[in-house]
Parts: C-alpha cells; structure tokens; sequence
C-alpha cells in the first residue's frame, strides 16, 4: 500500500463556467518509508496538490488516498496525527515561545507532556532549535523555518509533508534536515513528501515528481529521470521534459482534458512501493522513534468532544496570543476604563463658561446696578412701587451657567451674538420695572404696553439645541425666583410666581436626573459588545491568515473544537472585564446600582459574548482585517442609534419601533436600565426580557457561525 495515491486528481478554482485549471488529471503514488520531492515552477500547483492530500482542499474529481484512506474519512487520521504538515508560511503563533510552540502541536497531536519533552530534546540539538524561551516573532526567518519543521515532526507521523522547508536556510542546515530526512526514511515507514525550488538537493530523495502545469510530467528516480534524459542533473531532465511535452498540453478548458487527456507521470515509471515498504523498517533503530501506548498519552484522554491536551493546547494559546501583546491586554482592560472614563467626565454634565449679553435700559451704567444701597421695591398698603428690578433679575442670574457680558444696545450684542461672542442676549426695555409694576398692581386692567414693556427678551443662537435648552432653564428658573422674591417683597404670596403644575418626588429616579443615567446602560453595553466583536474579528482574522487556523486543522483539531475553545477563554476575559466595568463605575463615578450586581454582570458578560460572536461571524466572512473594520465600523452606528441609546424609541416612526425591538441592544438597555436605576431583579419580566433577547442573538450568531465555518473547511 502506497502511503499517498492520486488518481485523475482534478481541482479548479473559481466558477465552474470560467475554472482556472490547477491539478489536471494528475497520477502521483508516494511509496511508503520514502522521501518523494515534488519538484516544479512556482506556481504549478505544488501547494495546491498537497493542500488536497491533507484534506484542506477537495479534488474536483479524481481520487486521493493517503495511508489507505480517503483524507477525512473518519478514523482515517488525515487530517490529524497520522501526517505531520509544514506549510509554506511559518503558520506559528507569534507571541509563543519555540517551547511552547512545540508543546502546542504536541499536545495537539495527544502526546503526553513527558514524551514531547524528550522529543523536543532531540529536535532542538538536531534542529539546532532557537532558545526555548525565545519568542517566534523574535526568531529569524530560518529559525521560524526550523520551528515550524520540528512542529510537523513532533509526533513521529506515517506521512510527513513538507511545503518548501529548506527555503531560506543556509546549506549546512539544509544538508543537515535532508540527512534527517534520509536517515528518518530508512528506519521507519514514514513517507516524506518535500516540495522545493532547489531542484538539486532533491537528488536525495528517492523519488521525485517533475510537476508542470498541473500534471506529473515524471515520477521516478532521480538516477533513472537524469538518465532516461542523459543529462547531469534534474534540472537539465526537467527542461528536456518540459520543452518535450510543453506547451501542446495546456488548455484552459475542462472539457478539452476529457477528450484529449493529458499523459501523466510516463507511464512505468511509478515505482513500485514494496521497493521502499520491504526496507528495514525497524523503528527500534530510529532514536526518534519510540513505543508508545495509549496509556502514556494523558493528554489524549476525552473531555465532552474533544481531548485534555487539546485544550489545554488551545486555551493556552488564546490566552498567550491575548496576553503576551501589549495592546491585547490594553484593548481588553483598559479601554473599557478609558472610555468609560472618557463618558462619566464629559457626557450629561451641565454647561459652563457660557457667555451671554446682557441689554438693560433701566439703567445708564451697569455698575448702578450692583449698588448695595439701591431700592428696588417699595410696599404700600394694596400696591407696589417697583425700580430698576431688572437689576434684580440680573444679580439673581448670577455667572454660574452663563458669564454674564454687558451691552449698551440691543444692536451691540447682536452683532456680538452673530460673531458667536455670545450665545445670545437678554434685553430689558427702559420701563421694565413700570410695566411690570403695572402688570402685576392693575392686573386685568393692565395696559397691553405693559405686557410687552414687562417682559424679558431673550435671544438665544439654537444651532446648539442642548446649550439653548441650559441656558433657557436657567433664566426661566432665575426669573421665576427673582419675581417670587419680588412679590415676597411686596406681601404677596410666592405661590404666584411659580407655576401650578408641581412635579412631585420622581416614582423612580432623582428630580435631578441627568442625561449621563439615561444613557449610560447603553453606552457601557455598546461598549463591551463592540471591544468583544472588534478583538475576535481581529484575532480570528489573524489565525487564518497567518496559517495556525489550517495548520491545527491539519494536526486534527475540528473547527468546532477551535471554536469552542475561543468561546471559553473569551469568556472568562469577558466576565472579568464586565465585573471591572460595574466596579469602576460604582467606584469610580459613585454611580448607584439599586439592583443585583450580579444580574448586570451576567446581562453584561451576555452582551460582550455576543459581540464575540458577531466578531467571529464577522471574521468567517471577511478575509482580511480591513474588510472586516468596515463590517464591524458599519454596524456600530446603526446598532447605537437604533437602540434607543441616544434617543427614545417614542420618537421614532412606529413600525421601526416595532423592528427595533428586536435589535440586540434595545430591550437589553432597558433592562439593563431597570437593573440599575429602579432595582429590579431577573425575575421581572422586563428584566429576564433583555436576558432572552441577547441569549436569542448568541444563538443566531453562533449558528451563523457554525454555518460559515463547516462551508469554509
Ligand atoms: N484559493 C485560490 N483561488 C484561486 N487561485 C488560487 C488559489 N490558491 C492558489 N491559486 C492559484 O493556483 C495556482 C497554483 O498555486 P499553488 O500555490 O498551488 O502553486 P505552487 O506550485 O505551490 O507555487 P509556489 O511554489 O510559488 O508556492 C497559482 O496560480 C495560484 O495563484
């Protein structure tokens, strides 16, 4: 039995109307306990074909065996520890040690923490392996190279493929590996198959594979092709062969293959495997080689679907990759406190340091105003006489919420007012005092001038909608004050003054509730949702393109398994930062939280795990990191101002309001608001409904996961 068949091995990529034809009607065979070195141009196809014999890619048509099986056939252990994969790119986790590099596949693969231990021993000295403690973003390209070699051959696997592996390393470590390689072979059954640009050094492997647009134009021996061409090396036959066969045979149409197939690897030329499977293959003689039951692989032992080691390999990997990068740990405990500090310092505080103008014509200077001995209201028995009260009023102003500027005429300050100099202006007419003098001694009989002349003007710039309705509640609270002090002065009633509607002690809430406490259930929810999906986009992202996603595919490990594993560690980060976030604010802002803290860390560690998963979601659809900020970018707004977080959902047209309903952030906030502000516990409806709200779009978004991910492998 050949360690790998390929027979008509077909694959394309893109539309089947339009396929750009890689492997066409391709015929490989792999003898068992021999190094095949799959030779040809950049670009033929190389990664492609062995992509399909680890069973990461599909053919399209045709067959591969590796090891007697279909790869991904159950129990067929391709991919997982029967092969050992090096790919092209380094495809390591760069914040790992080299040591924990190799204790990540090893555990991978189910070895026990003693046996890889002593494997790791052997490839350092043979690999001459960077320190252990050494960073693989620290190693140089060939130490990395050399890194990722060792990684595939930790566990002494049946069929060893290796993409490229001598690329960038100097000829003495390149000798040194192909030694390996030969000695490896002779004692054991183990098949290598290597692919390289330096066509020569595959003069030591047994058998190589001259491959040319997607076929095997030879397979055979490297004595048997150099001599069949009559030249002196592999590169000379290669040319021979591809300027023998060359260009008639490329066609860019499936069709025209299947009329007209293409001759593969010269036909008996495939060696025969029993020449490589009836050499000595005594494993007693290879020091790498060692027995080994069952028993000795605790890290092989079951937990639910997947393996002790595995986990421990997996987690210990999110959480190295996490930690061990300066902006991981920024990102995910500090931010959150940044930004929160950022909201409770700058949001729903009232405006100072404003500026408006003041126009009074009672009074020639200003400064009379402010003079102690000035009489303003003089009682009689029934009436009032009052003077210069607009002084009053001003004093009563105060500089707290507005600066108060002075101007001798109404066109002065609005002049000022239209160069923004001041926000606006209050104007006092000369016979404010009169009029209101007589306003309020005449009553209904009262002259209309004295309605208009006893009245304060107000012109205010309301491009700033929140700075008008301050200052505008600040006069009108100043006014109402200063004309109940003025009838107090008079022996009337203050009650007059004020108006009749009395809002009386808040049901829930403070009378002084500040729009910070409106939003800020909102604010602290959007924020963890959207760290949790940027992060796990990022990291996903990252995984798949720098090649560990495959690579531990390759080892074995399922999709689900990884995913999994990320949903764990994730979790635990998530819990702890929603138990920092209620601590800091408490703490911090003194914010008062009158319900349970642990039903707002539970809602809270919910909505940073959903946004994990929509990070993910995020990450299984998008190929690159930047496609997947626009996703995550686009989305952010939408989601915020939908939510009723910046405005309520009262003022939207009705039928958004009923879709709305169902965004992940809408019922949440409310609850989460209820929680804190009017102290609900989850037993209450309006509470447990933001639990099943967010619980709702985990399951959506993982079974969309779910989904993405079983396509994409
Ligand atoms: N996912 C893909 N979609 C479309 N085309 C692809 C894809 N992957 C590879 N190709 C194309 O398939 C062809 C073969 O690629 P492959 O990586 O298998 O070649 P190779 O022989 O390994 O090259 P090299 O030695 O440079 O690595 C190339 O033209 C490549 O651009």
């Amino acid at each position: 039995m050949a360690a790998v068949e390929v027979r008509d091995g077909f694959k394309y990529y893109g539309r089947s109307a339009n396929p750009k034809i890689i492997l066409n009607f391709l015929n490989m065979n792999v003898p068992k306990g021999s190094i095949y070195g799959l030779l040809g141009a950049s670009g033929c196809g190389k990664t492609t074909l062995l992509s399909c014999i680890v069973g990461k890619k599909q053919l399209n048509n045709g067959e591969v065996t590796v090891l007697g099986k279909k790869p991904g056939a159950p129990g067929s252990g391709v991919p997982g520890p029967r092969i050992g994969y090096m790919p092209q790119e380094i495809a390591l986790v760069e914040e790992m040690t080299v040591k924990e590099t190799i204790y990540y596949f090893g555990r991978i693969y189910g070895m026990s923490d003693d046996k890889i231990r002593e494997k790791y021993k052997l490839l350092r000295d043979l690999l001459q392996l960077p320190p252990a403690q050494q960073l693989v973003k620290k190693c140089s390209g060939g130490q990395q190279r050399r890194v990722s070699f060792a990684s595939a051959m930790i566990h002494d696997p049946e069929l060893l493929i290796l993409d490229e592996p001598t690329v960038g390393l100097d000829p003495i470590l390149r000798e040194k590996i192909w030694d390996f390689l030969v000695e490896s072979t002779r004692n054991s059954k183990m098949a290598v198959i290597i692919t390289t640009h330096y066509i020569e050094e595959a003069k030591k492997a047994n058998i190589i594979g001259l491959m040319r647009n997607g076929i095997l134009l030879a397979e055979d021996t490297p004595e048997r092709i150099m001599n069949k061409f009559e030249s002196n090396s592999i590169e000379e036959a290669f040319l021979i062969l591809s300027q023998k066969q060359g260009d008639d045979i490329i066609t860019s149409n499936p069709a025209d293959f299947k009329k007209h197939p293409i001759i593969p690897a010269l036909p008996g030329d495939v060696i025969p495997s029993i020449e490589f499977e009836n050499r000595n293959t005594n494993i007693e003689k290879n020091p790498i080689n060692y027995n080994c039951n069952d028993d000795d692989f605790d890290n092989r032992k079951r937990v639910f679907f997947t393996t002790r080691g595995r986990i421990k390999a997996l987690m210990t990997k999110n959480f190295v990759q996490l930690f061990r990068q300066p902006s991981g740990i920024i990102f995910m405990l500090m931010f959150p406190l940044i930004q929160l500090s950022c909201f409770y310092l700058a949001i729903g505080k009232t405006p100072t340091n404003l500026r408006i103008g003041i126009v009074n014509e009672e009074v020639d200077d200003i400064h009379n105003c402010f003079n102690s001995s000035m009489k303003t209201v003089t009682a009689y028995n029934e009436t009032c006489e009052f003077n210069k009260v607009s002084c009053r009023y001003i004093k009563e102003l105060g500089d707290g919420t507005a600066h108060r500027i002075y101007f001798k005429t109404k066109e002065d300050a609005f002049d000022a007012a239209r160069r923004t100099d001041v926000i606006g202006f209050l104007h006092f007419s000369h016979n404010f005092s009169e009029s209101l003098q007589e306003r309020l001694n005449d009553g209904r009989f009262a002259s209309n001038a004295a309605f208009e002349y006893g009245q304060l003007n107000v012109r205010l710039d309301q491009t700033d909608q929140q700075i008008s309705y301050f200052l505008e509640r600040r006069l009108r609270e100043a006014f109402e004050n200063f004309l109940a002090n003025l009838l107090e002065d008079c022996g009337i009633p203050r009650g007059i003054a004020g108006s009749p509607v009395h809002i009386m002690k808040p049901i829930f809430g403070t009378l002084d509730s500040q729009f910070q406490q409106y939003v800020a259930p909102g604010v602290v929810m959007t924020m963890v949702f959207f760290l949790a999906t940027l992060m796990t986009a990022a990291v996903f992202i990252s995984e798949r393109t720098d090649g560990v996603w495959d690579r531990t595919l390759v080892a074995g490990v399922s999709a689900n398994e990884m995913l999994w594993a990320h949903l764990l560690s994730q979790f635990i980060i998530m819990a702890f930062q929603s138990f920092e976030v209620i601590m800091y604010i408490g703490l911090v802002f003194n914010v008062t939280n009158h319900g349970n803290p642990a039903t707002l860390i539970g809602l809270l560690t919910m909505t940073a795990f959903c946004g994990m998963l929509f990070g993910l979601l995020i990450s299984v659809y998008c190929s690159s990191h930047t496609m997947a900020n626009f996703v995550a970018t686009g989305a952010f707004y939408p989601m915020i101002i939908l939510c009723g977080l910046l405005w309520p959902l009262e003022g939207m047209p009705k039928l958004l309001q009923h879709i709305v309903m169902f965004f992940p952030f809408t019922i949440p906030t409310i609850s989460a608001r209820n929680i804190l502000e009017k102290g609900w516990s989850i037993m209450d409806f309006q509470v447990y409904n933001g639990f099943i709200v967010m619980a709702m779009w985990i399951v959506i978004f993982f079974t969309a996961c779910v989904i993405g991910l079983k396509r994409g492998s």
